[in-house]
Parts: C-alpha cells; sequence; structure tokens
C-alpha cells in the first residue's frame, strides 16, 4: 500500500511524518503536526492560528454525551467508556448525514479536539471527581492534564505530555491504522473508522502494552527487582512489555526521545526510582536476550511514554486511552488518504 502520511526505516530507526524527522517534530506544538498529517504540509502562521483556534474552540462536550458517559462508566474499562463516548459523539455530530469532503475535515477536528476532553471526562467521573472544563488559553497538551489532574502543570509537564501526543500520533500501517483503512475502503463513515481503530489500539501486543509497562513498572517497584523479574519472565517463556518491534530492527526512535523526556520529567520531580527502574529493565533485557537468542531486543515507543506517564500521575489504567488521543491526528489523516484513493482492501486468505 503507498502512502505519503508516514515512512519508517526499520533498520536505521528513523521515523518521518510527511517526510520530517520526528527528532524535529517534537520540538513543535501538536496542532502543527496535527495540521501537517492531515494537510500534508507545515501550516504558515496564519494556518496553524486558525486551525489551533477551530481545536480550542470544539474541544467542548455536548452535555448529553456526558451523560452516557457518566453511566457508562461504572465497572468498565477506561477505553471501552471511551469507545461509548466516541459512539455517542457520532450520533451527536451535527455533519454526520454528510460524507462531504469539508463535513469530514470539519468532524476530523472535532474527533482531535475533543479526545483529550473526552479522556480526562471518563477519569474524572472514574476517580467521583467534577469535571473540569476546557481552558482555551493552554496548548493541546497543557490543557488535557489540567482537565484530568485539575491544576495547570508546570511548563515541563506540558511539554511532555506534548510531546507525548506528537510521538504517540501517527505510526504507518500499524495494527489500528490498518484496521482504520480497511473500514475507510469500505467507504465507511469518518466516525466508524476512528472506533475501528480505537478498538484495535486496545490490545496488549498493541497499545495496550503502555497500560502493561505500568502494571509492570508498579509490580517491579525497585530496579534492584528488575533482574530477577526479567529472569522469571524469561523462565516462564513470557513477553516483557514495551520490548520488541515489527519493524524496528534496531531502536525505536520515538523510545529514544520518550527515554530523554522520562529524564527530564525524574529529575524535575527529584525522584529517579521510575527512571532507574526502567533503564534497569532495559539493560537486562539486552544482556538476556544477546545471552539467550543471540540477538538484542530494545524498547518500543510504549516503554519511556510509560514511565513519563509516572512522572505525569497517569493512572495505568488510561495509558492506551491516551496514546488514542495523540494518535487521532495520524487516523483520521489515513482515512482522507484512504478514501480519496480508495480500492476495497481485500486479502486473499492461502486456503490449507
Ligand atoms: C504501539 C505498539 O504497538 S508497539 C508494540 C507494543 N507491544 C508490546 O510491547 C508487547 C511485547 N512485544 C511483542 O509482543 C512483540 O515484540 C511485538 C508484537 C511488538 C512484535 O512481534 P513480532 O515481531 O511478531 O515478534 P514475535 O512476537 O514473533 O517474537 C519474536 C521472538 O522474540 C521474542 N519476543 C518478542 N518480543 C518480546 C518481548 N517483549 N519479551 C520477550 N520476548 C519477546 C518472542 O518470544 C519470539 O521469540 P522466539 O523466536 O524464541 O519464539
Ligand atoms: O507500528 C506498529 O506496529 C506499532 C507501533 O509502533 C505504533 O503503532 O506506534
Amino acid at each position: 500500500m503507498d502512502t505519503s502520511i508516514c515512512s519508517i526505516d526499520g533498520m536505521e530507526g528513523i521515523l518521518r511524518y510527511r517526510g520530517i524527522e520526528v527528532e524535529q517534530l517534537e520540538q513543535m506544538p501538536y496542532d502543527a503536526v496535527s495540521y501537517l498529517l492531515i494537510y500534508g504540509k507545515i501550516p504558515a502562521p496564519q494556518e496553524l492560528e486558525a486551525y489551533s483556534r477551530k481545536l480550542r474552540e470544539e474541544r467542548y462536550i455536548n452535555r448529553e454525551i456526558l451523560n452516557v458517559l457518566k453511566v457508562c462508566n461504572y465497572g468498565t474499562e477506561a477505553l471501552d467508556s471511551l469507545r461509548t463516548a466516541v459512539c455517542c459523539s457520532a450520533h451527536m455530530d451535527e455533519e454526520k448525514d454528510d460524507s462531504s469532503m469539508e463535513a469530514n475535515m470539519n468532524k476530523s477536528i472535532r474527533l482531535v479536539a475533543k479526545f483529550p476532553t473526552l479522556v480526562a471526562a471518563v477519569h474524572r467521573y472514574k476517580t467521583g471527581k467534577f469535571l473540569i472544563a476546557p481552558d482555551e488559553k493552554l496548548s493541546h497538551g497543557a490543557n488535557f492534564l489540567y482537565m484530568l489532574r485539575g491544576t495547570v502543570p508546570s511548563a515541563i509537564e506540558a511539554e511532555a505530555i506534548e510531546k507525548d501526543f506528537i510521538l504517540s500520533a501517527e505510526h504507518e500501517l500499524n495494527p489500528s491504522t490498518f484496521s482504520l483503512r480497511i473500514t475507510a475502503s469500505t467507504m465507511a463513515d469518518i466516525y466508524s473508522a476512528v472506533i475501528t481503530g480505537l478498538c484495535t489500539l486496545k490490545g496488549p501486543l498493541h497499545g495496550g502494552a503502555r497500560k502493561g509497562v505500568m502494571d509492570m513498572l508498579d509490580e517491579v517497584a525497585s530496579h534492584e527487582n528488575a533482574e530477577q523479574y526479567v529472569l522469571d519472565k524469561f523462565s516462564r517463556k513470557e513477553k516483557v512489555m514495551g520490548f520488541g518491534h515489527r519493524v524496528y530492527k534496531t531502536c525505536d526512535p520515538r523510545a529514544k526521545l520518550f527515554k530523554d523526556i522520562a529524564k527530564k520529567l525524574a529529575d524535575d520531580h527529584g525522584d529517579t526510582q521510575w527512571y532507574d527502574l526502567a533503564e534497569r529493565l532495559e539493560q537486562v533485557m539486552y544482556r538476556e536476550f544477546m545471552q539467550n537468542k543471540g540477538r538484542p531486543i530494545y524498547p518500543n515507543v510504549d516503554f519511556y511514554s510509560a514511565v513519563v506517564y509516572k512522572y505525569l500521575e497517569i493512572p495505568p489504567e488510561l495509558a492506551t486511552s491516551v496514546f488514542a488521543a495523540g494518535r487521532v491526528s495520524g487516523w483520521v489523516s489515513h482515512y482522507f488518504e484512504q478514501y480519496s484513493h480508495n480500492r476495497v482492501i481485500r486479502p486473499r486468505a492461502n486456503y490449507i
């Protein structure tokens, strides 16, 4: 399948969105990267201002959707609640029956803008707290942390979540995006496609691994226990979450960038517990893989992002939903690419 959205060099560990390396992209605001993914070019200052304004205006959620979310939230996983809320957003969208390019573009902006608000609402309801309205003065990332935690984040925290959204935004034909493209290829609507992506992201071998890493950090608790944890996993032939990748044969470039963000947060918080533990797990995994399989294994995007979430006080059960809030820009971009050069995706099976 051809794409002009993203390219990965799995041997060299290079990731580009629209031809630009992620190391450069993470220096930009999320709004600019989201625009780049959707419209295919870096926005001019006026274009960025207009796009940012629309995103800020669209952060609010209809009261009916919040009521449904409140009711369905008890005893369900966060991602399932988010999925229900996105389904309700589809019903409530005033342009739901309009599949013109303009209406689809409006819907995609709504999806990008509202995902963080919905994720924050899921968490606030689950923890019995009152909802916090979006603050239009704050950036996409900072506003999310504000709605989630109830206080305006520090500059370092705001930068960390903004980078998280950017580094999580896009990754070519990963499982969730591929499943979204299949739905798009049947000419289904954009909400149906995004919900397909969201459902596929959930699995522990894909976006669900971020929660898996957070659970592992809690279980291992200290870098002194890391070695035994990995040895036990090896002896039971179980996978360690946040390691390995189908495409990268070297370190995932996003893992390196997330590691730097985690270090900055650890130093800022004056607490290196989670960073030290993660680094020890990385070392032991590398050594054990070399010894047992004669080849290395590296952390993937979910590993150090989970460490970043520990420092940002994002709870494990919310990790995959926060990932989705970043990924939604990539998803809608793939929807447009599929929709505009469409042929139904229908592989053949090899009958055995
Ligand atoms: C956003 C994302 O989706 S990034 C990926 C997130 N997923 C995870 O972190 C889950 C853990 N990792 C994995 O399950 C895998 O590495 C995947 C799914 C990411 C990639 O899978 P594949 O490239 O198909 O590798 P596959 O699962 O076939 O494993 C190949 C070998 O490496 C081993 N291996 C791969 N990943 C791991 C791991 N995390 N821990 C331990 N062993 C591993 C497998 O046991 C297998 O060993 P074998 O050859 O001795 O049987
Ligand atoms: O590309 C993949 O298979 C998984 C991945 O790293 C992502 O979705 O970010």
